[in-house]
């Protein structure tokens, strides 16, 4: 699929996505391209059908300003006792309801915010959907301090980690961290591999979402959305 296409798959998935908020919602608000144009559409509701919300939540700068550029108040996730629904994107979502996320960097507060909602939605074009996570490398979030014992201990498992970079240097989070990105072909048992992680010292987050997502919302090449709950 070409990206002029998958874009357009990403836009219908986000504009079917906004359709589902109601005013007076607490919402929390995903990070990506996909993520964009469900902002654009809610911002177009706001304008158009006078759309209030009670609550917003992003999880990052960037979605944060393009909610304000639209006029929408956005708040603190400390601030928010629970959401009543999140909205975002993946980058891989498997049949098992599993999926990777933070090819955008922000999967810690994705992660953070996730957790305080009653309900998740994700909204990807077909090319993300796969029977087993693969095809695309699990980012994990590590400290400065102890990065390069990460790094190695990663690279002694066989999990063919690699630095995130941007512009020739560490890619470095929102919270000043770095992302070790782990190219592994095909993560046949996403829990064991969340457990391991999750133990590790020096991780701050993982981009593996497991029983986190309620419904995700799949553009499909030949027209169709498709709706598939939990
Ligand atoms: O997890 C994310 C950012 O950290 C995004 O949701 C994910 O990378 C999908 O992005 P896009 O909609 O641009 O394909």
């Amino acid at each position: 699929m070409d990206k002029q296409n998958q874009d357009e798959l990403k836009k219908r998935a986000a504009i079917k996505a906004a359709s589902l908020v109601r005013s007076g919602m607490k919402l929390g608000i995903g990070t990506g391209s996909t993520v964009a144009y469900l902002i654009d559409e809610l911002g177009r509701r706001k304008k158009e059908e006078h759309l209030e919300l009670a609550a917003i939540v992003t999880t990052s700068s960037r979605s944060k300003r393009q909610m304000e550029r639209w006029g929408f108040q956005v708040n603190e996730l400390a601030e928010v006792d629970q959401l009543d629904l999140t909205i975002d994107g993946a980058d891989r979502f498997a049949t098992d309801f599993s999926g990777i996320k933070g090819g955008g960097g922000a999967l810690t507060m994705e992660k953070n915010v996730a957790v305080n909602s009653k309900k998740i939605i994700w909204i990807v074009d077909e090319s993300k959907v796969v029977d087993y996570l693969s095809g695309f490398p699990l980012p994990v979030e590590v400290l400065p301090i102890s990065c390069e014992q990460n790094f190695r201990r990663f690279q002694a498992q066989g999990l063919k980690p690699t630095w995130r970079m941007a512009d020739e240097k560490r890619f470095v989070t929102h919270y000043g961290n770095y992302i070790i990105d782990l190219n592994i072909e095909r993560i046949l048992v996403p829990q064991g591999l969340a457990a391991y992680l999750d133990h590790m010292v020096g991780v701050v987050e993982h981009g593996l979402f497991i029983n986190m997502c309620d419904e995700v919302i799949i553009a499909h090449t030949n027209g169709k959305i498709e709706q598939r709950k939990k």
